[in-house]
């Protein structure tokens, strides 16, 4: 397939650096449940041809055990260090991040990622413990280990609780977000702080949800754009200001996800989506954190 590079627009975070407005992520579909240690070629082969078509945002993880495909995939590339934008996050050595942040890069080859998460506030419902946490991201950083810090499937009360003493606020949280969940009082809250906001499952009204009371608006949309109701939702969050977070190992689909990039939603056109959206609630993810009917 030609490769025709579409720009991708970045995202200005609260700490002055900026990140690209789509990201491709080496988790759901590649997590490995059991064993890290032996390879998965095909997230190598998915991972290095997303690069290869301009994702240069890629989302890795420690809890998918696919750091090091990651880090083969961005070596195999030739893709130049600063024109990368590589997240990883921490979930199980919560204990010493510093160890489980140079464990990551170890895996991924670099000396330093783009951007840091705490994978989930799930490790403690102590404020102190999350003080203390984030006061060891603010280090790492501080060390260069890592550009920006940030966290992931936070709520507004755990966020107020790091915020509270801070010296470096969060630049992004990442969390679940699609026509299914909108979560209108966490986007607020991040608005109001000048958190970004990253958007996984972001496909979901067209992949898990689909059928759902969304379809007919993402359909006409997607008819009136000459794209599909992937895109359409892509560019939902990126309307808002909310960085998708997507994944596919078809070269088509990503090669047609950047079409986001060549058209906009008008504000009519986000409210119908949100409109028809809200009749359906669908949490996909660590749903046995929230209880079934949690849209928060
Ligand atoms: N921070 C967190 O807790 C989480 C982060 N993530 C990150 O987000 C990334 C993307 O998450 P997803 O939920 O997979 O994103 P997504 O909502 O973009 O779904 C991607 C999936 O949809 C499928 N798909 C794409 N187009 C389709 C179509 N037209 N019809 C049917 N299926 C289609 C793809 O094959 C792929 O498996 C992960 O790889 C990971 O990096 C994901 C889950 C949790
Ligand atoms: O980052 C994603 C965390 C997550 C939560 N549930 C699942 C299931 C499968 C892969 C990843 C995850």
């Amino acid at each position: 397939m030609a490769k025709i590079h579409t720009p991708i627009p970045n995202l200005k975070l609260n700490d002055g650096t900026s990140i690209p407005m789509i990201g491709y992520g080496t988790g759901t579909a590649w997590y490995k449940s059991g064993e890290e240690s032996k390879l998965d070629q095909t997230c190598i082969d998915a991972a290095k041809m997303s690069l290869d078509l301009g994702y240069y945002h890629q989302d890795g993880a420690e809890m998918y055990k696919t750091e090091t495909e990651l880090g083969t995939a961005i070596k195999s590339s030739g893709v130049p260090r600063e024109k990368l934008f590589v997240t990883t996050k921490v979930l199980r050595n919560m204990t010493d991040l510093s160890s489980a942040l140079k464990t990551s890069l170890k895996k991924l080859q670099l000396d330093h990622v783009d951007l840091f998460l705490i994978h989930s506030p799930f490790f403690s419902d102590k404020k102190e413990e999350h003080q203390e946490k984030w006061k060891q991201m603010e280090e790492l950083k501080a060390q260069g280990l890592c550009k920006s810090i940030g966290v992931s499937n936070y709520l507004p009360e755990q966020l107020d609780w790091i915020l509270e003493n801070a010296t470096v606020p969060p630049a992004i949280n990442q969390v679940e977000f699609h026509p299914y969940l909108q979560r209108e009082e966490l986007i607020k809250y991040h608005k109001a702080k000048g958190i970004a906001t990253a958007a996984y499952g972001p496909l979901s009204a067209v992949t898990k949800g689909a059928g759902g009371p969304a379809d007919d608006v993402l359909n006409a949309l997607a008819r009136k754009y000459a794209v599909s109701p992937a895109e359409i939702s892509l560019r939902w969050c990126i309307d808002q200001d909310i960085v998708p977070i997507t994944t596919s190992s078809k070269e088509q689909r990503l090669s047609d996800y950047l079409l986001t990039f060549r058209f906009k939603l008008t504000p009519a056109e986000i409210k119908e989506i949100n409109e028809a959206g809200s009749k359906k609630h669908l949490r996909g993810f660590w749903t046995h954190k929230f209880d079934e009917n949690d849209r928060r």
